[in-house]
C-alpha cells in the first residue's frame, strides 16, 4: 500500500515540477521589474482575470510574483504580535510544491517547521485576485493575529487588504475584516460568524462575512479532525429554569464521602490478606474482587493506584476486571455494583447510582428514582369514567408535573456524580474569576465561552461552588464539518494529516499530498522511557532537564494538563532551575514566552498550547548545544499531538532531539493497553526507579493510541450522521433566511408564502373531497376567517373553477387588502417591517425545532434496545418534524400580514446579543467508548427526558390531546 501511495504521490509532484519550473522563470524575468512595476502586476492580473483568464493561467505568474516581493523585502522590518522580526524569507522550491498542491484542493502534507506559513501566501494572494474574500482558518486567535502581522507584510506590499478575526471584535469590526482581500482567523470564529449571519440576523446591514469562497485550513487535522468531535452551537438562555443543582450538591458530595469511606475498608481489608505470607488461592482471589470492587468504585484511587505499581498485582487485578466484565458474568457485576453506593466506568465517562446509592439520597422512598409511564397514566386517567372532563385535565396536568420534576432530579444527581467522579479541576477545567472554564484538550488553551453540554457545566458549577448559570436552549449549530463542506474550494495544511488520509477523502474530498522537506531533518527522536509510576516518571524528567541544563541546552517539556505542568514547575523550583510556564492560567505572556523557548538555558514547562504553530527561534549558540530539546511528559490519545510537539525542534535543518516519558499510571496505558507493556515489566522484575525502553514498547504504546483514535473517529462518524439531517434542514432555511434578507423587495417573497400556504390548503380540501360530491370548504374558509381580516365572499369557493383560480381569486383579494394596508404604513420601515414577519415566524418555529431534535436525537438512541436502528428512526421522524415546521411558519407568517405594522413595532435595532453564548463543547478523551450495557443509569435518565417524545406526535395546530379543546402550540405544546 505504501508504495501505492508513494508512487501516486510522486505521480503528482512529477506533474508539479514544469510549473515550479514555470515559476522560477518567470520570477528571474521580474529581476528587471521597478518595485512599482512589480506591484502593479496585481492589478494586471484583476484585469486578465475580468477579460476571461483563469486562475490557473495565471498561477505561475502571480506565484513568481509573491516569490519577487519576498526577495525585495529581505531585511525589511515587521512588527508580529508585538515583537519586531526581519523579514527573512524567499520560497524555496519546495514551498512552491506546497502552494500548487494548496490552489489544487490538496493537503499539503509538510514536516513540522518546512513553513507552511509562508507557503499558504501564495495561493492566498492568487484566489484573492478573484475579488472574493479568500479566508486562512488558524487554531487559535493567537496563530491568526500573528500569521496576518507577518504574512500581511507581502500581502499588503502587493496591494491587497487583510484582516484579522479575533474573539472580542465587535460586529463593525468583523465586517471590515471580511471586506478585506484576506482574512486570517479560526474556525470557531467563522464558524460562529457564519451561524450569526445565517441564523439570527435580522437585516443585511447585520451580517459580517461576505463569502465562502476559498479557505485554507492550517493544522488541517486539527480542526477538521480533533475539533470536529463536537459541533458548533449558538445557545440562550433557556425560557424556564429548573436545575437542581445546588439543592442536590449536599447530598451527592455526602454520598461521594460515604462511598470514599467504604473503600478505604474495602482497600484495608485487600491488604491485610495480601500482606499475610500464608493467604490461600481463595482469601487471594477475594482480596483481587475487592480492589475489583475499589476500582468499580472510584478508578483513581490513590491508595489502589499505589498498590498497582507492584506489576503482580496490576496483572492479577486486570484478570478479575475482565472476569467480571465478561458477558456470562453481568449478572455477578450487577450484584458488585449494588454492593457499592454508585460505580463507574471511566472509558464511558459514567457513572451509574446503585440501589444502595438510590436508599442513600431518599431513604424510604422507594419509587423516588422510578419514572412514572405516562402515556399508561394518560390511559387510565381518560378511561376512568368517574372522572369529569374537569378532573382528567387537572389529573393530566399533576402527572406530568410529578414525570417532569422526577426526570430532572435523576438527571441532575447523574451529572453531579459524573462532575464528582470523572472531572477534574486544573486537568478538564480551570476555575478562575469565579467560572468553571473548559480546557480545551487537543491545545491545552482555555476555552471561556464553552460549555459542557446537557447540565454538566452547572454540575461542576455546583461542586465548585461558583455561580450556576442558567441552563441553555440551542439557537444555532453546525458541525465544523458542515461549516467547512459549504466552501467552493478548500485546502489544507499540516505536518501531520497521514494518519487520517482516508477520512480526509471520504468526508471532504481532500488528497493528501506529501511535500519533501527543503533539506533532510535533524531530528533525534529516543525511545520512549518507560516508569511504573508517575512520580519516578516525573523525577527522571527533572533529571534530565537539570542534565540539558548544565549543558545549556534549552528544554521543553509538554504535558497534557495543567496540573502537572504545575507540579513539574513546583519540582524545578525545590531545584532552583529557572523555568517558564505556558498553560491555560498563565497565558497572557504566551508571544515573550516562545520567544525565550529557544535561548541558551532556557526551560519552558508548557501545556498542549505550545505544541502546534508554535515557532521557536534558536538563539545564539544553541546550535551547538545540540539544538532544542522537546520532553514529552506523557502520550496523548492522538500520535498526531505527540508528532507536533516533537516538531517544535529541530526546524529547517536544524539539530534538535526528543524523548517522551511514560508511566503504567498515565491514563492512556490504564485504559487501554497496559497489559503488554505491564508483563514485559513484571517479566523484567523491575526495581523503584527503573526505567524500561526500547522500540518494541514503543509500537504497543502506538497501538494504545490507535485504539483511542478509532474510537474517536466512530464519534465523529456518528455526529456527522445525524448533522447530515440536520444540514439539509439547515440548508433550506438559511437559504430561506438570506433570500429574503439579501431581497430587494421581500413583499414578493411574503406574498409568495401566502400564497403557497393558500394553494396547499385548497389542494388538501380536494383531496380529501369523496368522489363526485362538493369539495368542503369549511376548513380553508375557517381557517381563512382566523387568518385575515377580510371577507371572502362564497362565490370565490365554487368547486367547479379547480383548485388554481380559487387559490387566485383569494389571493387577488389578500393583495388588495394588502394595498391599503401599505398606504398605511411608514414607507421607510416597511420593508424592514415584511423581512421582520418572515423572519421571526421562521425563527421561533425553528429554535423550537432545533430543541425537540435535540431530544429526538437523545430519545432515538433508547431504540437501539428494540433491534431498531436509531439513525434511520431519527432521518424519518425528522422528516416528518420538519414538513410540519415549513407548515407552521406560512401559518405564523400569514397570521401576521395584517397583525402587525410598523406604526406599532417599528424598525427594529440590532438585537442585543449579550445573553448569546457560544458553545463549542469541551472534549473529554474518552466519550462515548464503552456505550454498551454498562451504561444502563445514564441511558434511563436521558430516557426520562425524552419519554415525552414517545408518545404519539401531536401536531403543533391539532388540538391539544391533554383535553383543553386549545392547539397544541397553545397549549402544552407552548
Ligand atoms: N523560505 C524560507 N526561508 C527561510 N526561512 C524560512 C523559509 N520558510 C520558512 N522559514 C522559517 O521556518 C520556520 C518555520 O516556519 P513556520 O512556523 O511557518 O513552519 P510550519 O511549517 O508552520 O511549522 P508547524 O508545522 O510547526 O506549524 C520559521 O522560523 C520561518 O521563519
Amino acid at each position: 500500500m505504501k508504495k501505492l501511495f508513494g508512487s501516486r504521490n510522486a505521480r503528482v509532484l512529477k506533474r508539479m515540477q514544469p510549473l515550479v519550473d514555470r515559476i522560477n522563470g518567470h520570477f528571474a524575468s521580474y529581476s528587471s521589474l521597478s518595485d512599482v512595476e512589480l506591484q502593479a502586476k496585481t492589478q494586471e492580473f484583476r484585469e486578465r482575470l475580468q477579460k476571461g483568464e483563469t486562475l490557473d493561467d495565471i498561477l505561475c505568474e502571480a506565484y513568481a510574483v509573491v516569490k519577487d516581493a519576498c526577495r525585495r523585502l529581505l531585511g525589511t522590518k515587521v512588527e508580529v504580535t508585538g515583537h519586531v522580526l526581519s523579514w527573512d524569507m524567499v520560497p524555496f522550491d519546495v514551498q512552491l510544491v506546497g502552494a500548487i498542491a494548496l490552489h489544487q484542493n490538496n493537503i499539503a502534507e509538510m514536516a513540522t517547521g518546512e513553513g507552511k506559513t509562508l507557503v499558504a501566501v501564495m495561493p492566498l494572494y492568487l484566489n484573492a485576485l478573484s475579488g472574493r474574500n479568500v479566508q486562512l482558518v488558524t487554531v487559535n486567535d493567537y496563530l491568526a493575529r500573528r500569521d496576518s502581522d507577518w504574512m500581511g507584510h507581502v500581502l499588503k506590499w502587493l496591494g491587497l487588504t487583510v484582516g484579522c478575526i479575533q474573539n472580542e471584535m465587535t460586529p463593525a469590526q468583523r465586517r471590515e475584516q471580511y471586506a478585506c482581500d484576506v482574512t486570517y482567523g479560526t474556525n470557531s470564529e467563522f464558524g460562529f460568524d457564519y451561524l450569526r449571519d445565517m441564523g439570527m440576523a435580522m437585516s443585511r446591514d447585520e451580517m459580517v462575512q461576505r463569502d465562502h469562497f476559498y479557505a485554507i485550513v492550517d493544522e488541517i487535522d486539527s480542526i477538521l479532525i480533533d475539533e470536529a468531535r463536537t459541533p458548533l452551537i449558538i445557545a440562550g438562555p433557556a425560557k424556564v429554569s429548573t436545575h437542581m443543582f445546588d439543592k442536590l450538591k449536599p447530598s451527592v458530595s455526602t454520598l461521594f464521602r460515604q462511598q470514599s469511606k467504604l473503600l478505604n475498608d474495602l482497600m484495608s481489608e485487600a491488604r491485610d490478606i495480601l500482606a499475610k505470607e500464608d493467604a490461600s488461592p481463595e482469601e487471594k482471589d477475594h482480596a483481587y474482587l475487592l480492589l475489583a470492587k475499589v476500582q468499580l468504585g472510584m478508578p483513581k484511587h490513590k491508595q489502589l493506584m499505589r498498590l498497582m505499581e507492584e506489576p503482580a498485582i496490576r496483572k492479577a487485578l486486570d484478570k478479575k476486571d475482565a472476569e467480571m466484565h465478561s458477558d456470562n458474568n453481568r449478572g455477578f457485576l450487577q450484584e458488585v455494583k449494588e454492593t457499592l453506593y454508585f460505580s463507574i466506568d471511566e472509558k464511558g465517562q459514567e457513572a451509574e447510582l446503585s440501589e444502595k446509592g438510590r436508599q442513600f439520597l431518599r431513604p424510604g422512598e422507594t419509587d423516588a428514582f422510578v419514572i412514572p409511564d405516562l402515556p399508561t397514566i394518560f390511559s387510565d386517567i381518560d378511561s376512568d369514567n368517574s372522572l369529569d372532563d374537569n378532573a382528567k385535565l387537572e389529573k393530566r396536568k399533576q402527572a406530568q408535573a410529578e414525570y417532569d420534576n422526577k426526570a430532572e432530579i435523576i438527571h441532575n444527581i447523574s451529572q453531579l456524580l459524573r462532575a464528582f467522579c470523572l472531572f477534574e479541576k486544573d486537568v478538564q477545567y480551570v476555575v478562575q474569576d469565579n467560572k468553571v472554564i473548559i480546557v480545551d484538550e487537543f491545545t491545552g488553551r482555555p476555552q471561556p465561552g464553552r460549555r459542557f453540554s446537557e447540565g454538566l457545566h452547572q454540575a461542576l458549577e455546583a461542586k465548585e461552588d461558583v455561580q450556576i448559570e442558567r441552563e441553555t436552549q440551542t439557537l444555532a449549530s453546525i458541525t465544523i464539518q458542515n461549516y467547512f463542506r459549504m466552501y467552493d474550494k478548500l485546502a489544507g495544511m499540516t505536518g501531520t494529516a497521514e494518519t487520517e488520509a482516508n477520512e480526509f477523502k471520504a468526508i471532504y474530498n481532500l488528497d493528501v499530498v506529501v511535500v519533501p522537506t527543503n533539506r533532510p531533518c535533524m531530528r533525534k527522536d529516543s525511545d520512549d522511557r518507560i516508569y511504573k509510576t508517575q512520580r519516578e516518571k516525573y523525577k527522571a524528567i527533572i533529571e534530565e532537564i537539570a542534565d540539558c541544563n548544565k549543558r545549556g541546552q534549552p528544554v521543553l517539556v509538554g504535558t497534557i494538563s495543567v496540573e502537572v505542568s504545575e507540579l513539574l514547575s513546583r519540582m524545578l523550583q525545590r531545584r532552583n532551575i529557572v523555568h517558564n510556564v505556558l498553560n491555560a492560567k498563565h497565558h497572557e505572556s504566551e508571544a515573550e514566552i516562545v520567544a525565550r523557548a529557544g535561548q541558551l538555558s532556557a526551560v519552558t514547562i508548557a501545556t498542549n498550547m505550545a505544541g502546534r504553530g508554535t515557532d521557536i527561534k534558536l538563539g545564539a549558540g544553541v546550535k551547538e548545544a545540540g539544538g532544542l530539546h522537546v520532553i514529552g511528559s506523557e502520550r496523548h490519545d492522538s500520535r498526531r499531538i505527540d508528532r507536533q510537539l516533537r516538531g517544535r525542534c529541530a526546524r529547517q535543518g536544524d539539530p534538535g532531539s526528543s524523548r517522551f516519558y511514560i508511566s503504567l499510571e498515565d491514563n492512556l496505558m490504564r485504559l487501554f493497553g497496559s497489559d503488554r507493556v505491564a508483563s514485559i515489566m513484571e517479566k523484567m522484575g523491575l526495581q523503584e526507579g527503573e526505567e524500561l525502553s526500547h522500540s518494541l514498547l514503543n509500537r504497543s504504546i502506538e497501538g494504545a493510541q490507535r485504539r483511542v483514535e478509532q474510537q474517536h473517529f466512530a464519534i465523529r462518524k456518528r455526529t456527522l450522521e445525524y448533522d447530515d439531517v440536520m444540514n439539509k434542514q439547515r440548508v433550506t432555511i438559511y437559504g430561506l433566511r438570506k433570500s429574503i434578507l439579501l431581497a430587494d423587495d421581500p413583499r414578493e417573497l411574503l406574498m409568495d408564502f401566502i400564497y403557497t400556504a393558500i394553494s396547499e390548503k385548497i389542494d388538501e380540501a380536494y383531496a380529501v373531497r369523496i368522489k363526485n360530491e362538493a369539495v368542503d370548504f369549511s376548513v380553508v374558509r375557517e381557517w381563512l376567517a382566523r387568518t385575515f381580516p377580510i371577507g371572502f365572499g362564497a362565490d370565490l369557493f365554487d368547486s367547479s373553477r379547480g383548485q388554481e383560480s380559487i387559490a387566485k381569486g383569494i389571493m387577488a383579494r389578500i393583495e388588495d387588502a394588502y394595498a391599503i394596508k401599505v398606504r398605511m404604513e411608514n414607507p421607510d420601515a416597511l420593508h424592514w417591517l415584511e423581512r421582520y414577519i418572515m423572519l421571526s415566524a421562521m425563527d421561533g418555529v425553528y429554535q423550537e425545532h432545533l430543541y425537540a431534535m435535540d431530544a429526538l436525537r437523545q430519545g432515538v438512541q433508547l431504540r437501539s434496545y428494540g433491534q431498531r436502528d436509531p439513525l434511520v428512526e431519527y432521518k424519518q421522524e425528522a422528516y416528518e418534524m420538519f414538513s410540519r415546521l415549513m407548515d407552521t411558519v406560512k401559518d405564523d407568517i400569514c397570521a401576521n400580514v395584517f397583525r402587525l405594522s410598523t406604526i406599532a413595532i417599528g424598525p427594529a435595532k440590532p438585537k442585543p446579543q449579550t445573553d448569546i453564548q457560544e458553545v463549542h463543547e469541551g472534549f473529554n478523551p474518552f466519550e462515548g467508548a464503552g456505550s454498551g450495557g454498562a451504561t444502563e443509569t445514564a441511558e434511563p435518565q436521558r430516557a426520562a427526558i425524552t419519554v415525552r417524545r414517545a408518545q404519539p406526535k401531536v401536531g403543533r395546530n391539532d388540538p391539544c390531546p391533554c383535553g383543553s379543546g386549545k392547539k397544541y402550540k397553545a397549549c402544552c405544546g407552548r
